[in-house]
């Protein structure tokens, strides 16, 4: 497609978005503007924008498309100042925000003056903030969910989905209210369960240097993502406050009920209690696409030295297998590092399995 796309936010997700665009639209022009001066600056030398637009205003004012990849408030407050006067005749407005029902009740002015504004949300991410870590492949295989309204006709949703199509994402179209019910229980509850769980053991540290030392396998897993942004998981609490606060009741009255079974040392509830989640978490769409993006995984333990990662991609690019992802978990030991490498399927890992074996003696582990 041609045309200008403007981008606002070039952190993470704005320069994955302008990646994806770019590659699949070479003759758009995509223009970019942060707040951030270094991150601007990072996205045109790493060559992610065409050129960088002086103002909102300009770069508004020249778009076919525009994509708010701004934290949640900032992305409420740029909607309320945007000069809908100004914008192209045809323009498409999205955004990337992880909550929808408050930026689409912000862009209800660009609706009622008939500017095409349809929500969306990429659902993968990382836990690492800014362009620097922006991929063009972040949301291969990811669910990315569109929030259009009724006032937007279907045939500017394909468009935006046609821009979008370099991400090669699956789309998904939800209401605001869908969109935020789901992403809540999925997402953004499971955020706030991390950061708890993380102050647990901080607090029991402090009686406990071991705590920490100890702290590996499940704690680590569960916790992963208390890692993320702090200020992007604030205003994303903040914005879905009805939905964290319905979750909060319900998860308080399940902790008491556990509670129960653990203090009358009820056995036969709390086997049935683990029982039944894992019979649901492994039902999940693992092999699908899930709601959080899947892959075929396979952990490979590897000695930590230089030329360790090209050795083994090399092997697998040796037996043409490709590797859709492919990254470096926290060392575990001072001698191991745990490389994890994704596959599009199951055939895929089985083949890059036995290609390992072959090759090396690093044990490889399905997850
Ligand atoms: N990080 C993740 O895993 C995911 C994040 N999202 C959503 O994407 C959005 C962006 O998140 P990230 O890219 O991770 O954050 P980020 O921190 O990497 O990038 C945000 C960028 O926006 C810029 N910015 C802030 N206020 C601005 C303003 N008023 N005008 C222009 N630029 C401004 C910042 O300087 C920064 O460069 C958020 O709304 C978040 O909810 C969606 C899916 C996944
Ligand atoms: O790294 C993870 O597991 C994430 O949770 C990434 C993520 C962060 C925010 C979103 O709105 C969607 C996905």
């Amino acid at each position: 497609m041609e045309g200008n796309v403007f981008i606002v936010g070039l952190g993470l997700i704005g320069g994955s978005i302008a990646l994806a665009i770019k590659k699949a639209h070479p003759a758009a022009v995509v223009i970019g503007y942060d707040v951030n001066g270094h991150q601007l600056g990072l996205a045109r030398s790493l060559k992610m924008i065409d050129e960088t637009a002086r103002t909102l205003e300009d770069g508004f004012a020249a778009a076919d498309l525009i994509v708010l990849a701004t934290p949640v408030m900032q992305t409420e407050s740029i909607l309320a100042a945007m000069p809908i006067e100004q914008l192209k005749r045809g323009a498409i407005v999205t955004d990337v925000g992880s909550t929808k029902q408050r930026i689409v009740q912000g862009a209800r002015r660009l609706l009622e003056a008939g500017v095409a504004f349809i929500g969306g949300h990429p659902m993968a991410g990382s836990h690492k903030s800014g362009v620097a870590a922006a991929r063009a492949h972040l949301f291969e295989n990811a669910f990315y969910i569109l929030t259009p309204t009724d006032d937007v006709p279907l045939e500017r949703v394909e468009t935006l989905k046609q821009w979008l199509s370099g991400t090669k994402a699956q789309f998904v179209v939800l209401t605001p209210e869908e969109h935020d019910r789901i992403t809540g229980v999925i997402s953004h509850f499971p955020h706030l369960i991390a950061a708890s769980l993380v102050h647990q053991a901080r607090e029991y540290e402090s009686k406990n240097a071991l705590v920490s030392r100890l702290a590996a396998g499940g704690f680590r897993d569960i916790t992963r993502i208390a890692s993320s942004n702090p200020e992007m998981w604030r205003d994303i609490l903040i914005h879905n406050k009805r939905e964290m606060l319905a979750l909060f009741d319900r998860w308080m009255a399940e902790m008491e009920r556990l509670r129960s079974f653990v203090e009358e040392e009820n056995s036969i509830a709390i086997y049935h209690y683990f029982l039944e989640a894992k019979q649901f978490r492994d039902g999940l769409p693992a092999r699908t696409k899930g709601a959080i993006p899947s892959f075929y995984d396979l952990y490979v333990d590897v000695p930590d030295y230089p030329g360790v990662i090209s050795e083994v991609t090399g092997y697998l690019a040796q037996e043409n297998i490709s590797i859709t992802n492919i990254r470096i978990i926290e060392t575990r030991e001072e001698i191991y590092g745990v490389l994890r490498l994704s596959f599009q399927s199951e055939d895929d890992r089985a083949r890059a399995k036995a290609c390992l074996a072959k090759h090396t003696n690093y044990a490889t582990y399905e997850g």
